[in-house]
């Protein structure tokens, strides 16, 4: 065939529906139209056309039980395939049935795959026989037709062979409605292509396909069978689906690099003991947490920072209550922090020269293991420790009180908080409950001498209203201004504490001690200040509110009781109330402390609650023995039976008065040490005792009797003291009492007595008359007489023989000079 040069014919529609090519008209320009069909048989195109159509609908029918319809009767049929070029036409059909093959050969043999090899090898044929008809052009215009042509019949080729081929699909059974959803899915994709520059006619089906769009055709045709055949073939081939599955990306953990200096051993998810929870592969080394920050862990970790505790935290008031004044700076001792309900006492300046070491006493006590160190304990009536030096029975010892608070303090549990009184300035209270007796807090500070108190009084507490200052040891003054919490605690007449001096593995050593019937979790911590007052002296009014109420604090001096000051007036002018149940005192709130947050303060309380001790201390126990304070030798005659006739009767310690301090300094030195010595530093024996007398009673029954008469008891003194020189008297030329570096000192119930070569136990004594208590008391005596002698000034160590320090010979000599 020969199309003329002017023949041009453009494809107007190539329709697909229902597997068949139902119309492929060619417009063309009428000149043209009329010059081809001079050219091209029209039989010939016919028959071409016939043939596709009929082996067409014959596959077609075949494989879907389906009789092809054709849409569009008037449809022009034929026009235009003729045209098909052989080369194109081989092309596609070759390409396609390669890619059928291919498909084939990947995929195992099976029916439906046997089909497909059947339908491509019908294809084939049909193209041969369109081969062979294209090989025989009618004329040589029909030829150059089919040259002109051959971009239309190529797209042309490309729909025919992809609708051939998805006739061909190995598919099941198709009804008409899938079929209508294809035709739909054909649809979209042209209507996909419209946007790429192709051209389509009014019902959708494609004019022109641009270059971008037969791409894409051809690859939804491709993918549109590729996906039916895999759809198939998956079940099949699991393997090849399963390769073709994208692999997902693993994260790259950092194990490493900013994080460093941890040590790498480290497993946190190491159970003590158990199995390492671990997952993964064994010995695969993974970091269960992240490590610190490049050196800033080990940093921390080694250095030990300086920080500030925020108030709230710290608190050491209650809620709503401003930080104590200098609260900080007073625990600081000479830049160090120490916590500041411990801290030791610091020898200040020239008293660090003047403070005589002493030497622990080593008196073992006497005490059964049954009973332990009880109140009879020689140690405990002597105020000394216990320790391992001196306690015949460690394992049931229960006086060892500082040795308990150092454990406590190690624990660091709180015990006690600030509190702001409305008259007393700053007070301690109880933030747990105290045993009788039990150790609260020691009192600690700065030991100075009397004159830098003078010194301190004059010039840095000019201002003050509170003093810290406490007669100590030695004539020395306890400063707590920069000391313990305990300098907090304010005085009342009517305490629940006592302040107690004892000898601690040969220190002196002052702590606060819970009273006679303990103390409750919110009480007031209170103490008997016993201060000094000389006369002519103001004192400072005492507003503890008690019901004894001295009205001053300290002493009561002679001349100079002062009533307590008349109750603050109200706004309304009628007297406040105070205290607890109106019954006086410096609070107007009462309440246990509840947990957690006070619900109520009442608006008459300056800044926060105090609670002042609840209880009626009307009764007031004597004191378990009489107590001879391990004090410094008297420096006049002043002699130790005196000092049993005393009736001084302080058994604490006594706060050194801003009065007896500032008048203290107009006083020479000799005339203050006398008057130290008298009014603190002498031995002091309680004024009342409570004594276990035995007494025979009809049939040799022994009945023990509580005396606590003072005719008794000085009764009991003249007695003990004879027995101290008869004890002293009897082991006078070859008795040695051991020595701290031979072994402990002799107690009463293993003084040796050289006349008879006897040892003079406490059982001997007992039958020669001598009471239990008696005994005590003696050997108190016979041990204070030998420390004395050994301590003091009037017997010169020199005038003792060498050798002989330690012995009885000067303690009696001593006793002797004391009588
Ligand atoms: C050892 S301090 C006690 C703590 C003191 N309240 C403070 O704020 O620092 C002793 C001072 O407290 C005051 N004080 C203690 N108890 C008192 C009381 N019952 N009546 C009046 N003032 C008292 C006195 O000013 C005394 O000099």
């Amino acid at each position: 065939m020969q199309p003329s040069s002017t023949t041009s014919s453009v494809v107007d529609s190539a329709s697909i529906t229902n597997n068949s090519i139902s119309a492929t008209s060619i417009s063309t320009t009428p000149e043209r139209t009329s010059a081809a069909a001079e050219e091209v048989s029209e039989k010939e195109k016919n028959e071409v056309v016939k043939l596709v159509e009929e082996e067409i609908e014959h596959v077609a029918g075949k494989e879907n039980g389906y009789e092809t319809v054709e849409e569009g009767e008037g449809a022009q049929k034929g026009e235009g395939m003729e045209n098909l070029s052989e080369n194109e036409d081989e092309k596609d059909q070759t390409r396609n049935t390669r890619k059928l093959r291919d498909r084939a050969r990947q995929s195992p043999t099976t029916p439906s795959n046997k089909k497909s090899t059947k339908k491509v090898k019908e294809i084939k044929t049909i193209t041969r026989q369109l081969r062979s008809t294209a090989k025989k052009p009618s004329s040589a215009s029909a030829k150059k037709f089919a040259d002109k042509t051959r971009r239309q019949s190529k797209r042309l080729s490309i729909i025919a062979t992809s609708k051939l081929l998805e006739t061909t699909t190995p598919s099941a059974p198709r009804g008409k409605r899938s079929h209508d959803v294809m035709a739909a899915g054909s649809k979209s994709a042209n209507a996909k292509l419209q946007g790429n520059g192709s051209h389509y006619a009014a019902d959708g089906s494609l004019l022109r396909a641009s270059k971008r769009s037969k791409k894409n055709l051809s690859y939804n045709e491709d993918t549109d069978d590729e996906s039916s055949i895999a759809r198939e073939t998956s079940e099949e081939l699991p393997e090849n689906s399963q390769a073709k599955k994208p692999q997902k990306k693993k994260k790259v953990w950092l194990n490493q690099g900013l994080y460093l200096g941890q040590g790498q051993d480290l497993d946190v998810r190491k159970r003590p003991g158990g199995k390492s929870k671990k997952r993964g592969k064994p010995g695969v080394d993974r970091p269960a947490v992240l490590p610190l920050p490049m050196f800033t862990g080990s940093v921390i970790m080694d250095t030990v920072r300086d920080f500030k505790l925020p108030f709230n935290i710290f608190a050491p008031s209650p809620w709503k209550c401003g930080p104590i004044h200098n609260w900080k700076k007073l625990n600081h001792i000479a830049g160090t922090c120490i916590p500041f309900h411990y801290c030791q006492d610091v020898l200040i300046g020239e008293a660090s020269q003047l403070w005589k070491r002493e030497k622990a006493s080593m008196a073992m006590c006497v005490c059964e293991e049954e009973k332990g160190c009880d109140e009879d304990c020689l140690n405990r009536c002597t105020w000394v420790e216990c320790d391992e030096g001196n306690c015949n029975v460690p394992n049931n010892c229960s006086n060892r009180a500082f040795a308990d608070l150092k454990e406590r303090v190690k624990q660091g549990t709180k015990f006690a908080e600030g509190v702001e009184t409305k008259n007393c300035g700053h007070g301690l209270r109880a933030t747990r409950s105290f045993a009788p007796r039990q150790i609260v807090v020691e009192y600690t500070g700065e030991i100075i001498t009397q004159e830098e108190s003078e010194r301190r009084m004059i010039e840095d507490y000019k201002d003050n209203n509170n003093y810290y200052l406490m007669l100590f040891h030695q004539n020395m003054i306890l400063d707590a201004t920069r000391g313990s919490v305990a300098r907090f605690v304010n005085h009342s007449c009517n305490p629940n504490c006592r302040m107690e001096k004892w000898l601690v593995d040969g220190k002196p050593r002052m702590a606060l001690f819970a009273g006679d019937y303990g103390i409750e979790a919110g009480d007031e911590l209170t103490y008997d200040y016993n201060f000094n007052w000389f006369t002519g002296v103001s004192q400072q009014a005492c507003h503890c509110g008690a019901e004894n109420c001295r009205g001053a604090l300290g002493k009561r001096a002679d001349g100079l009781q002062k009533k307590p000051e008349p109750p603050a007036k109200g706004k309304n002018g009628k007297g406040k109330k105070k205290g607890i149940n109106g019954k006086g005192g410096i609070v107007a709130e009462v309440k246990k402390p509840t947990r957690g947050r006070p619900k109520k303060v009442v608006a008459n309380v300056q800044k926060s609650v105090i609670i002042t001790p609840k209880r009626k201390y009307t009764k007031r126990k004597v004191v378990a023995a009489p107590v001879v304070s391990p004090s410094p030798a008297p420096e006049d005659d002043d002699s130790l039976d005196s000092s049993l006739d005393s009736s001084d009767d302080s058994d604490h310690p006594t706060e050194a008065s801003p009065a007896t301090l500032k008048k203290s300094s107009s006083l020479s030195e000799a005339a203050r040490r006398r008057r130290n010595y008298n009014k603190a530093g002498r031995p002091r024996v309680t004024k009342t005792y409570k004594v276990n007398k035995t007494i025979r009673g009809g049939k040799g029954k022994i009945i023990h009797k509580s005396v606590t008469s003072k005719k008794a008891v000085s009764a009991l003194k003249k007695k003990a003291f004879e027995t101290v020189l008869t004890s002293t008297s009897t082991t006078t030329t070859t008795t040695t009492v051991k020595t701290k570096t031979s072994g402990p000192l002799s107690s009463a119930s293993s003084v040796t007595s050289a006349s008879t070569g006897t040892v003079m136990t406490r059982a001997t004594r007992r039958s020669l008359g001598v009471t239990k208590a008696v005994d005590n008391v003696a050997q108190q005596l016979l041990e204070q007489a030998i420390n004395t002698v050994l301590s003091s000034a009037s017997v010169g160590v020199e005038e003792i023989p060498e050798g002989v320090i330690g012995t009885v010979a000067p303690a009696l000599s001593a006793v002797q000079v004391a009588g």
